[in-house]
């Protein structure tokens, strides 16, 4: 076999350091070597072969055993000490072939062990060879170490999850995501991180899959709240897909989207509340009140609608201003928020001076004295309006209707109601409460005011 016979062709340039005090033996390899297309360099002692392998990294070593000063055993443990030098492989060279010389050579780290008198075909097939281990090592691992800086660097999180559900590998983006340090996550289990239902989910997909991995496919990418090391939850796009290294093994690519989340959160909720008086506007008022009377509707409870409009409020704007009608018009808005304390009660800017206020399950009394709590709120506000004809401070007109909706009725008719109810109270002077018990279910007048449960 010739070099060029074989792979090694692109090794023709490989760089041999020979080492031998024997200045013939030295020329004898050193042409061999020249021949063999080799860059060759020489050194006639061990410490000469260390300072010349730290500089020019050669590919293979042949070492000469038996030297004044360091021999080559020294030199071979030596070499092997250094991070530069200790994966270049060496080859003993030694008229020392007794077993225990060559098994000495082999547990320094030595490839081989060559007997003298050297014979050169021999020597040259032996260079060969291991110039060709080497080539195919190196290759291999400079793949690992690309795969391995690839897995380091990328901004993506990593997991390879067993099918049990154990974490067996987790990389510096995954950990750094949920917060742990190296090699805290493998050995854990993904119920550790998600919620049980998501958790018995996968588990379930992991054991189709190793029972059947030839039907294997991917579980796609779905979005999953993951609980960070410090308690939080962490919204992560999570992508699997299955692989087979000698075991089923799930690899999971985490993709974090809390960012994204947040300012969809945010814009999601600017888009729901009124930006003057940042209480609900009436597009977030009118999904809410269709929720609750579909839920009225089915459960048969009564939904009150209390709607509030600001008295004399032109004269109060032409008297004060404009930016001081705006300040009236949050403080107005505050005291009227402070009276839907339930999840079930909503207040809202719906428009200009006009508000309203929901309560769901909540009867006409209750309702009639909620709105005269938010009336006497107001009033006590104490908001001086100096040119109003009907209370030297800011008051409103209330309208209230209460409706036990059934399958037919219509959500405008509640509006009706309570605008009419409203309209009553400004006709009957303003500051007051008016109640409309002109309603097919469940209106009545204002009577006693009970507290609500
Ligand atoms: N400062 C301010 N004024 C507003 C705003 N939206 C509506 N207005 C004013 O509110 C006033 C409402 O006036 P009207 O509907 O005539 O009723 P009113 O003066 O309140 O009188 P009554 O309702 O009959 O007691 C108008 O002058 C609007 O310009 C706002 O966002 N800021």
């Amino acid at each position: 076999m010739t070099p060029g016979s074989t792979g090694l062709s692109a090794r023709r340039d490989a760089a041999v350091l020979i080492v031998d005090d024997a200045p013939d033996s030295l020329s004898a390899l050193r042409t061999q070597m020249v021949e063999q297309g080799y860059q060759t360099f020489v050194a006639s002692s061990g410490e000469r072969a260390l300072e010349l392998a730290r500089r020019v990294h050669p590919d293979l070593i042949l070492l000469d055993i038996v030297m004044p000063g360091m021999d080559g055993f020294e030199t071979c443990r030596q070499l092997k000490a250094h991070p530069v030098t200790q994966r270049i492989p060496v080859i003993f060279m030694s008229a020392r072939t007794a077993t225990d010389d060559v098994v000495a050579g082999f547990d320094l780290g030595a490839v081989d062990y060559i007997g003298k008198p050297l014979r050169m075909p021999e020597v040259c097939a032996r260079v060969r060879t291991q110039l060709s281990i080497r080539a195919s090592a190196e290759t291999q691992h400079e793949q690992a170490e690309r795969l391995r800086t690839i897995v380091n660097n990328m901004a993506e999180g990593l997991l390879i999850i067993e099918a049990n559900g154990r974490i067996q590998f987790t990389n510096p983006a995954c950990d750094q995501y949920l917060g742990y340090g190296p090699e805290e996550l493998a050995g854990r289990y993904i119920s550790d991180l998600l919620n049980p239902l998501v958790a018995h989910e996968y588990l379930e997909y992991f054991s189709r899959y190793a029972a059947n991995p030839e039907t294997a496919h991917s579980h796609g990418t779905r979005e999953v709240i993951i609980r960070h090391k410090l308690g939080k939850s962490v919204c992560m796009d999570l992508t699997l897909t299955p692989m087979f290294l000698r075991q089923p093994l799930f690899i999971g690519l985490l993709h974090d989207i809390t960012h994204h989340k947040l300012s969809e959160d945010a814009l999601q909720r600017a888009a729901m509340v009124d930006p003057l008086t940042k209480i609900a506007n009436r597009r977030h008022f009118d999904s809410f009140l269709e929720k609750e009377w579909q839920r009225a509707t089915r459960t048969g409870a009564p939904l009150s609608l209390v709607v509030l409009d600001v008295d004399h409020f032109k004269l109060y704007n032409d008297t004060l201003g404009h930016a001081a009608g705006d300040v009236c018009l949050q403080q107005v808005a505050q005291a009227i928020a402070a009276h839907a304390l339930r999840g079930t009660d909503l207040a809202a800017r719906y428009g200009g001076e006009e508000f309203v206020l929901l309560f769901a399950e909540t009867d006409a009394n209750a309702a009639a004295a909620l709105a005269e709590s938010v009336r006497a709120h107001i009033e006590t506000l104490q908001l001086p309006h100096p040119r109003s004809p009907t209370s030297p401070w800011i008051t409103v007109s209330i309208g209230v209707a209460t409706m036990t909706p059934r399958q037919n009725d219509r959500i405008e008719s509640l509006f009706v109601a309570a605008d009419r109810a409203m309209y009553a109270a400004k006709e009957e002077g303003r500051n007051r409460v008016r109640i409309n018990a002109g309603l097919p279910s469940g209106a009545s007048g204002l009577g006693s005011v009970p507290a609500r449960d």
